[in-house]
């Protein structure tokens, strides 16, 4: 496989010229014309040697670097170039740590031979040379190998964190590296009532209940040779339990108002918020389907466990979100906004953090995103919130408002009313219950 080289250069002729050549020389040449885009790449990690010039229209190449490193971030072997005026800083930077530097104009054979051996003397850390998904922290790069492992292998996954800390993401990656290509259907266990629960896990027949006009699979036909992942499973009730039990001992599902049953292959993957042994021990969960769910259990830790993936996600929701909402103009997240950031324990954890960067990029004036755009509890905005007009408020009674109007306009059905909105049933649960608004 092709060593991947990541190429920080702002000049078309310069980075052209050297992507061609690195790219001949038998290299993968990520070429970013900013900064901003050459942080967001960095943070993916995976790469042998980065080339970076010094002088960036958005940020300098040595703060960029400077910043990553003070970040504790596991940086691999730079390379800067410099005008003849910035010798002093690359000499700077050589006592950080940076690798080596070359003046221009610079013999383009000497840079090969130099990113060369740099490349070579690299040996990338565990799990280095694959590209980070769930995040860049050591315990998440052990967990996403671990998830590899137990795709080979097969077995039902119990996956444990708090809300919002990426179960359902990590339950997605197991099933892509087991099954691909197969379906992956997720279901919400805590957000139905135990009807229409049932009706969702086994199907039903026509006619069996009001409103069953036709016949319907359930979740478990329609995971049929890929994965079912049941999310807060342990929200169900004991009737449930029961007969969720019952369908996996026995791998196959009988329709409500059916009599003839179906054998399923799946591959089952559940979530829970809550602690399962203690609700085993209260008598509130059944010790059998604990075991059934349990074979293999995977925490995932909470953000602020791992301080390393706040700013590396953040990089990540912020590209989005600028591509989303066409805020080309918006270039980082500005210094103060990272110590912000750093400096906040994530109680909602990553989904906490997709939507502050999401309200921020709504609320930036540009061209970076400031501490003030963040957080609620951001210096700025609390001033402004101490006046009992805040524009997150405002936002928030401005949602509010709008999912009541939409429950109302569809006599309070959460699959018509999330379509309305043009959302997932999932997230329409969420917001209500953010929201405080009653999802049953
Ligand atoms: N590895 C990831 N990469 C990108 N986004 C992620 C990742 N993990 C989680 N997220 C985002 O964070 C949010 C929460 O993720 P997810 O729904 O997987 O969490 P969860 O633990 O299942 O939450 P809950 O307990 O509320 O069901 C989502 O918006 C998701 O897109």
């Amino acid at each position: 496989m092709s060593q991947r080289l990541c190429l920080i250069e702002d000049d078309p002729i310069m980075g052209e010229s050297l992507q061609d050549r690195f790219t001949l020389e038998g290299f993968e040449v990520d070429w970013c014309p900013t900064a901003a885009e050459g942080e967001r790449h960095l943070r993916r990690g995976g790469y042998a040697a980065v080339i970076s010039d010094i002088r960036l229209p958005d940020r300098g190449g040595d703060a960029l670097y400077l910043d990553l490193k003070g970040e504790g971030l596991l940086l691999p072997p730079f390379i800067f170039i410099t005008g003849f005026g910035a010798i002093e800083t690359a000499v700077r930077l050589l006592k950080e740590g940076a690798s080596d530097f070359v003046t221009k104009p610079f013999d383009l054979d000497e840079l090969v031979e130099k990113v060369r051996a740099l490349a070579e003397r690299h040996t990338p850390e565990a799990g280095d040379d694959a590209e980070a998904v769930l995040g860049i922290a050591p315990a998440m790069r052990r967990l996403e190998s671990r998830l590899l492992r137990l795709a080979r292998a097969g077995a039902g996954v119990l996956i444990t964190g708090e809300s919002g800390v990426g179960k359902e993401h990590a339950a997605r990656y197991l099933h892509e590296a087991a099954a691909p290509g197969q379906p992956f259907v997720a279901v919400n266990c805590g957000a139905l009532t135990e009807t229409l629960l049932e009706a969702e896990l086994f199907g039903h027949e026509k006619g069996a209940f009001t409103g069953a006009d036709r016949a319907r699979r359930g979740v478990f036909e329609q995971a049929q040779g890929g994965t079912l992942f049941l999310d807060e499973i342990g929200d169900m009730s004991p009737a449930m339990q029961v007969r969720l039990l019952r369908a996996i001992q026995e791998r196959q599902v009988t329709r409500v108002g059916g009599e003839t049953p179906i054998p399923v292959d799946i591959r089952l993957v559940s979530a829970t918020h809550r602690d399962l042994r203690t609700m085993v021990e209260a008598g509130t969960f059944r010790e059998d389907l604990y075991y059934r769910v349990n074979t293999v259990q995977v925490r995932i830790p909470p953000l602020r466990e791992r301080p390393e993936d706040i700013l590396w996600f953040a990089g990540r929701f912020l590209a989005e979100a600028c591509a989303e909402q066409g805020r080309e103009d918006l270039q980082a997240l500005s210094n103060a906004a990272r110590e912000a950031l750093l400096g906040h324990d994530w109680p909602g954890n990553l989904r906490e953090l997709r939507h502050a960067i999401e309200r921020a990029v709504i609320l930036s004036e540009g061209p970076q995103v400031g501490p003030a755009d963040l957080l609620d509890d951001g210096a700025a905005a609390e001033a402004v919130e101490a006046e009992g007009h805040g524009l997150s408020d405002y936002l928030r009674r401005c949602e509010r408002a709008h999912i009541v109007q939409a429950l109302e306009a569809n006599a309070g059905h959460m699959a018509r009313t999330a379509e309305s909105l043009g959302i997932s049933r999932k997230n329409l649960w969420e917001k209500m219950k953010k929201l405080g608004l009653s999802a049953s």
